[in-house]
C-alpha cells in the first residue's frame, strides 16, 4: 500500500508542481480550457492513464472549467501515486 507523505514532502513535491494546492488531505488544480469539448478530451485522456494506474482522480466539470483532486482513498491522504497523477495531468493540459 503506498504510504503517506509528511508535510515537508508534500511541500517538496508542490516546489515541482506549482500550479496544484494542497487543500485538506488532497491535492488540488483548477484548470480551464478553450471550450467544453476540449476540456472533456482532457477527462478522456486523463481518464486513459487514471485507469492505466489504477490510481483514479476525483473531477468537477463545469463547462470549461476543471478541477481535479487527488488523493490516495486506501491511504487516507497524499501518497506518491498523487504526486505521479498530479504530473502527468499537467502534461496531458500542457498538451492541449
Ligand atoms: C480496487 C482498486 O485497485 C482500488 O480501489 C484503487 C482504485 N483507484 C484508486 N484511486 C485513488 N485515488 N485511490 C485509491 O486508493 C484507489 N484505489
Amino acid at each position: 500500500m503506498a504510504e503517506l507523505l509528511n508535510d515537508e514532502e508534500i511541500g517538496k513535491a508542490l516546489g515541482h508542481l506549482p500550479e496544484w494546492r494542497r487543500v485538506d488531505g488532497a491535492l488540488e488544480r483548477a484548470v480551464e480550457l478553450p471550450d467544453f469539448p476540449t476540456a472533456i478530451q482532457v477527462v478522456n485522456r486523463v481518464a486513459e492513464i487514471a485507469e492505466s494506474e489504477n490510481h483514479h482522480p476525483d473531477i468537477d466539470i463545469r463547462w470549461r472549467t476543471l478541477t481535479f483532486r487527488l488523493s490516495t482513498h486506501s491511504a487516507g491522504g497524499i501518497t506518491a501515486k498523487d504526486v505521479s497523477l498530479a504530473t502527468e495531468i499537467n502534461g496531458v493540459v500542457a498538451a492541449v
